[in-house]
């Protein structure tokens, strides 16, 4: 294993928490902690990613986001990283490509609010995504009926398992997803950003 990688137990199941974290906040933190619980997780790993390929406002430079990140993500089973710096790869479907490469012995979970699944079909390969690991979708204020009827859950409605019973995915054979619906946080990067709070 490479040394700036993170360690992760042969067999484990690991999380992966992608975004720009333009800033880091409360809802992140709360999701992860959810995810953890409500899938039995050994950890989750946050993806501090360079720049989102559909965004194209560039966000505050990456060690900004990733310093304010690990200040306020602190929990003895998740580690916020800068891997996709550090593999030189921008897309998700090449990330993955890429740990599943790296940890051939470690369950990935790919973890993401309602309003990522809403965007879902316009990735890059996300097909190939949903094939490639178990998904979990996680309620966000807003954004549930959007996910719900989003070309990706309509198109993968088979694979779709009941919230409740989410911690199935890992045990399936891709595709698997489930919508978890847990207390919801209000709060978002751009509301913070429009507040001109995140002004390091
Ligand atoms: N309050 C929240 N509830 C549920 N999921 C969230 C919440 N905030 C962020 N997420 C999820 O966390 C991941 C990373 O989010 P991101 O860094 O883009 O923050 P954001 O608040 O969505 O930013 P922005 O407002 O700029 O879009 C995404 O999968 C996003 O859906
Ligand atoms: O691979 C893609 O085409 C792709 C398109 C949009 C977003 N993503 C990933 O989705 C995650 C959430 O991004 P964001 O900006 O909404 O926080 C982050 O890991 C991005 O790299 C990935």
């Amino acid at each position: 294993m490479r040394h700036d990688l993170p360690y992760a137990a042969p067999g484990s199941t690991v999380g992966l928490l992608g975004g720009s974290f333009d800033p880091a906040h409360e809802g992140h933190v709360h999701i992860t902690r959810e995810a953890l619980k409500r899938l039995g997780l050994d950890a989750v790993w946050w993806l501090v990613t360079p720049g989102n390929p559909l965004k194209t406002h560039g966000p505050k430079p990456l060690e900004t986001r990733l310093a304010h990140a690990r200040e306020i993500m602190q929990h003895p089973r998740v580690t916020v990283t800068g891997i996709e710096a550090r593999l030189g790869t921008r897309f998700t479907a090449e990330t993955l490509g890429m740990l599943f490469h790296l940890y051939r012995d470690v369950n990935f979970v790919w973890i993401m609010g309602a309003d990522n699944l809403a965007d879902f079909h316009r990735w890059e390969r996300w097909r190939w995504i949903m094939e490639a690991l178990p998904v979990a979708v996680i309620a966000r204020p807003g954004e549930r009926v959007a996910a719900r009827t989003s070309p990706a859950a309509r198109i993968y409605r088979d694979w779709r398992v009941p919230g409740r019973e989410a911690e199935r995915i890992l045990r399936m054979a891709p595709p698997a997803w489930g919508l978890i619906n847990i207390p919801m946080r209000p709060h978002s990067s751009s509301a913070i950003r429009a507040r001109g709070e995140w002004t390091d």
